[in-house]
């Protein structure tokens, strides 16, 4: 069994039939079902009650991804105390290394079986490409060091993470569309690349595992989307489906995988919802991934969109602003500020 693919070669067309068919298939997918196995009955009887599916043709070659991988296995092959000179603890936001078992995602856990390097992306300061001045505000208090400064450039060039930041800015429109909004919805509530990285190594698990102790425990993103590259071949990543199995979500060469967050499930007041999921290591090898998560800029206030909202289906969430709802969630996982 495969999961399905969409193709975002169109992704940058200008056609508005191409860019209609390719929002429609993602409206399909985070309304109806958002992941699913090639015939329909599988489709309906696995029933994913959000987004959740895989891409190919999203302009980042493997190769790419292979020397990232070789890059990342050399960081954390260093020495516990060289990781821990940039620990997470060391940070106002939370960036930085994280060793095993400092973080927890479920609750109901007892801390994550990875260990990872998280960071994030911010513009320019020296106002040459548009950085305006309301940078700062829209870093929302959630701004310090371990950021990498970016510049724009086409999606088919620059290091994987840039390009990778690229496709995302790329989706936002479609999200729009999807959600019958101007495609320009995002715009002013992305200006300035709310986005973070991680970069995570599974040891593997062995014999009989402890729910309490997986790779990530089961959790929901906070951001608007992510987008997730796997080590291809090793099977980790599951995601719960509406009769609460747990499916697997395998690595499949060239593609990525990607899922709707808690932001998106606020704005949309749950109409598009996050989708629920964790990782084990049972493959008997190491595991490498790298979650690029998309929010919108700090400062903007989640509030539901106008058309999500009537009186059969009242206002779910307190508002907060992304930023807030970012650094309550950092808190919650890493517990030491
Ligand atoms: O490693 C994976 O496949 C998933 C990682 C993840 O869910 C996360 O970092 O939020
Ligand atoms: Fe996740």
């Amino acid at each position: 069994m495969t999961p399905p693919t969409s193709d975002l070669s169109s992704i940058s067309s200008t056609d508005p039939a191409a860019r209609r068919a390719l929002a429609d298939e993602i409206k399909h997918a985070c309304m109806e079902v958002g992941f699913f196995y090639g015939t329909p009955q599988l489709h309906t009887s696995l029933n994913f009650p959000s987004y959740f599916e895989t891409v190919k043709n999203h302009g980042i070659p493997e190769t790419v991804m292979q020397d990232t991988l070789a890059q990342m296995t050399r960081f954390f092959d260093l020495p516990l105390d060289k990781k821990l000179e940039v620990e997470n603890k060391k940070t106002s936001n939370f960036m930085g290394y994280n060793p095993v078992l400092s973080g927890n995602n479920d609750p109901n856990g007892a801390g994550d079986l990875q260990e990872g390097f998280e960071f994030k992306f911010e513009p320019l300061d020296d106002g040459s490409h548009g950085a305006d001045k309301d940078t700062a505000i829209a870093r929302g208090g959630h701004h310090g060091c371990t950021s990498i400064q970016i510049s724009p450039g086409s999606r088919n060039s620059g290091p994987p993470s840039h390009r990778a930041l690229k496709l995302g800015r790329l989706l936002f429109p479609l999200f729009a569309l999807a959600l019958d909004l101007p495609e320009d919805f995002f715009a002013d509530k992305t200006k300035h690349s709310a986005a973070i990285m991680r970069l995570l190594h599974y040891p593997p698990q062995f014999g009989e595992v402890d729910d309490r102790v997986i790779g990530i425990g089961a959790h929901t993103d906070w951001e608007c989307f992510t987008i997730l590259w796997q080590q291809p071949g090793i099977q980790a990543l599951q995601v719960l489906n509406s009769f609460k199995e747990w499916i697997n979500v395998p690595a499949i060469d060239g593609t990525l995988v990607i899922n709707l967050g808690d932001q998106f499930a606020r704005w949309t007041n749950d109409v598009f919802t996050s989708t629920v999921h964790r990782a084990i290591n049972r493959s008997g090898v190491e595991r490498y991934s790298i979650p690029l998560f998309f929010g919108t800029d700090y400062n903007v206030p989640l509030e539901p969109i106008s058309s999500c909202v009537s009186d059969e289906r009242p206002a779910r969430y307190e508002a907060i602003t992304a930023g807030e709802y970012i650094r309550s969630r950092h808190q919650a996982t890493y517990g030491h500020y």
